[in-house]
């Protein structure tokens, strides 16, 4: 097992494709990219919750009255992934013949398809929520934002500061400059989901506004432009790729899709992601934007699984296929893929953006849409020409709430050539702590994109996105969102430090024009 992957904890850690690297099984690929990358490619797990009423989705989505197979299971599982045989290393996992060591749990037989059922011991399976649903009018605690989470730890030890309520976020990762992005990345937000659990009431922290903000912006631009599924027999899927804890299931079920794939590097992510999606409850509650519609809107209402993955570095079926057998032929191509505020991690080599575009490319139907936030490149020209530095030497811009420091030093004209690989340190007040990312020229990625057969379809920073669309959204958003960006001038939206520190990002969409 790879040091730098976190296991789940005493017995719920998983038993990953590398398990079986002693038995010699693994892929010659998978060995080359763990040397190279010191990644990970594994499938953390996944099932699906129980359902809230015993046969919920299946009737409207998938079109068979009660049936017990899921979508991706109904078609017949292919040993060739057809609609990835682009893919020229790829080959198939082995999967472990050996007998598993727990019983297999019965519940889940049903996600197998006939010839499973002795289930695979590498899939590991959380236990399913049976929270019930919130009875329709009972009070939600005030001001729970999408990175929310319960806090029942708000009376330990750790808890107890200088402010009991709140404690910001700190980082404890040492020695960085050791370390590759993808070890540093995971750890950063392993760590900070970790110390989540123990902050207190998100409502205290210095950058709840600004979160609310994020949120609402990715709220806009996700229902915008989720394009539903063309054939109203084929469910709508969303690949989320670096979902982190989940902090979009919400959106997703604002946007009515029926499938959500999440994956991301962070194990203690997935695990967070997929036990958000367990507790089966949604936090925002649209006001009055989606009445009429079919969907009960206290609780998810789209089926969901979730995997630890590399998604610069290993194709999707890599990721996806070893715990979920037939999930590409059966779901696959999907209509959106989104990826928020992550893609920036990926422009450190023109590499890891072809195997993330391939991902993208490769995984949407033509007419798709790729949807996600990045930080602006014209936004950091703005601040290098006009010499908008808070430091002597040059290379760092920010307020109180952000900085950005270049490694190197940046160059005069703010245009960064070659594209790939100009690094610098992002913080942000309890949140990230000087953890590296890389410039994304945009006309640069626009080009990538085109190569690949995704043609840009919008783009817009975020103080425009909001001034553009908030008045569609206004009184569709949950309530306790929109409060959540009261300014002190009494009006909505980002204002003073957070308004810059919110500037600093884009939207963007492409669309996926050929077969
Ligand atoms: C700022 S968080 C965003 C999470 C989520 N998309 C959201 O908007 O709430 C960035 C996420 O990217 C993930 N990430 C970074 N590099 C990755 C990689 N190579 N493969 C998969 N996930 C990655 C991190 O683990 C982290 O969860």
């Amino acid at each position: 097992m790879s040091e730098t992957h976190q296991p789940l904890g005493g017995n719920e850690a998983e038993k990953r494709p590398e398990d079986s690297e002693s038995s010699g099984t693994d892929t010659e690929l998978h060995k080359e990219k763990k040397q190279k990358t010191g990644a990970t490619s594994h499938v953390i797990p996944i099932s699906r919750r129980k359902s809230y009423d015993e046969n919920p989705r299946m009737s409207s989505v998938y079109g068979e009255e009660k049936s017990n197979v899921p979508a991706w299971m109904k078609s017949r599982r292919s040993d060739k992934y057809e609609k990835y045989e682009k893919y020229d290393k790829y080959k198939a996992p082995v999967i472990a013949s050996s007998a598993p060591e727990n019983k297999p749990d019965e519940r889940y037989n049903k996600y197998m398809g006939a010839h499973d059922t002795k289930t695979d011991d590498r899939i590991k399976r959380y236990g399913s929520s049976t929270t019930p649903t919130p009875e329709p009018g009972k009070k939600r605690k005030n001001g729970d934002d999408e990175d929310s989470i319960p806090a029942p730890y708000s009376n330990l030890p750790i808890t107890k500061g200088s402010d009991p309520e709140y404690q910001p976020f700190q980082s404890r990762i040492h020695d960085k400059s050791y370390k590759d992005i993808n070890s540093i990345v995971r750890a950063h937000y392993n760590q900070r989901t970790q110390q989540s659990k123990y902050q207190g009431s998100r409502t205290k922290s210095p950058i709840y506004k600004m979160r609310n903000f994020n949120n609402v912006i990715k709220y806009m631009l996700l229902g915008d432009w989720v394009k539903k599924s063309p054939d109203p027999e084929k469910p709508t899927v969303l690949l989320d790729l670096c979902c982190g804890k989940g902090g979009d299931l919400n959106k997703c079920e604002f946007v009515s899709i029926d499938q959500y794939i999440g994956v991301d590097i962070s194990d203690q992510s997935i695990k967070e992601a997929f036990s958000r999606y367990s507790r089966n409850k949604v936090h925002f509650i649209p006001q009055n934007g989606l009445k009429g519609r079919q969907r009960d809107t206290r609780r998810y209402n789209f089926e969901a699984c979730f995997a630890t993955g590399d998604c610069f570095g290993t194709s999707i079926p890599d990721i996806l296929e070893p715990n979920f057998p037939g999930i590409i032929e059966g779901l696959f191509p999907v209509d959106c893929v989104s990826i928020q505020f992550a893609l920036h991690y990926a422009f450190e080599s023109e590499e890891k953006m072809n195997t993330l575009l391939n991902n993208v490319t490769k995984s949407l139907r033509p007419g798709g849409t790729f949807i996600g936030t990045i930080p602006s490149s014209d936004f950091m020209k703005d601040k290098i020409v006009k010499k908008e530095f808070i430091d002597e030497g040059g290379k760092k811009f920010g307020n109180e709430l952000y900085s950005v420091t270049f490694h190197d030093d940046p160059p005069a004209d703010g245009v960064f050539r070659p594209p790939f690989g100009h690094c610098y340190n992002y913080s942000l007040k309890d949140a990230i702590d000087d953890v590296p990312e890389y410039v994304v020229p945009f006309e640069s990625f626009r080009a990538f994109c085109e190569e690949h057969g995704l043609i840009l379809r919008y783009k817009k920073n975020f103080i425009d996105i909001f001034n553009q669309h908030i008045p569609k959204y206004f009184s569709k958003l949950n309530k306790n969102l929109i409060e959540g960006m009261k300014r002190s001038d009494g009006k909505y939206g980002a204002e003073g430090a957070e308004k810059e520190a919110v500037g600093l990002y884009i939207g963007f969409v492409f669309e996926k024009v050929s077969a």
